[in-house]
């Protein structure tokens, strides 16, 4: 089993790099698995509550049941990922049955800044978009889809995302094996890394 982890600061383009790396390579050699289904259970808060929770922190993540979760992988064991709600700011009640694959993908903000997690992975990976980049994708997204609007997500910003960015995101970038500048599309370096993950499925 080969494990990459996917890093790099909210908005940067983890998910769309995901997609177009597995886009190629056959449903059944790859399974992602998204650092976001690991935000902690937070149920015992009211909706108001959880919507202040520092989301960019590493404590925010339950790292333990994630590393329980890629053992269980490894082992070729089916797992039960959680599914994260962002309108709820909480897991569900649902999960999803994933399945041991030859290729598993982890990807999220924080997933590099975790010395356990780091080392389950073959191949880190860190994907890398200018901050005022990353803020417009943001914005659009939280304001067309996560249910914010313009103000707090632009507090949001300054009071969490870009200090937490600083403090842990952007440091973890050192232990990356590859970077990939994404402030538009960049099929090159997906040819790069899809054609790393072939040579090492051989
Ligand atoms: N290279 C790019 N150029 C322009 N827009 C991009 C690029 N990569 C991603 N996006 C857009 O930015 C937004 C955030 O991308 P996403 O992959 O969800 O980022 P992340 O998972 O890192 O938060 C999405 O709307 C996506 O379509
Ligand atoms: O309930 C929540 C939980 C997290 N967030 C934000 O999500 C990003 C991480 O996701 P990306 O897709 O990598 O951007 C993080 O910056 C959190 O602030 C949220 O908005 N709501």
């Amino acid at each position: 089993m080969l494990i990459i982890g996917i890093a790099g600061g909210t908005g940067c383009g983890k998910t769309t790099v995901v997609n177009q790396i597995i886009n190629e390579l056959p449903d059944d050699e790859v399974c992602v698995i998204s650092q976001d289904s690991y935000y902690n259970d937070l149920s015992h808060l009211p909706l108001e509550e959880r919507r202040k929770t520092n989301f960019d922190h590493p404590l925010s993540i339950d790292f333990k049941l994630l590393k329980q979760h890629l053992e269980e992988l490894r082992q070729g064991n089916t797992i039960q990922q959680p599914v994260y709600s962002f309108l709820e700011c909480n897991r569900t009640a649902e999960t999803v049955p994933t399945e041991p694959r030859k290729v598993v993908i982890v990807e999220g903000i924080l997933i590099m800044t975790d010395p356990e997690i780091r080392k389950m992975m073959d191949i880190k990976i860190f994907v890398h978009a200018d901050s005022d980049e990353r803020l417009i994708r943001r914005i659009k997204r939280d304001v067309n889809e996560r249910g914010w609007n313009l103000d707090e997500t632009l507090e949001k910003y300054q009071s969490t995302i870009k200090p937490m960015h600083a403090e842990f995101i952007e440091p973890s970038k050192e232990y990356a094996d590859i970077i990939i500048p994404n402030n538009k599309h960049n099929t090159v370096a997906i040819d790069i890394v899809r054609t790393i993950i072939n040579e090492k499925l051989v």
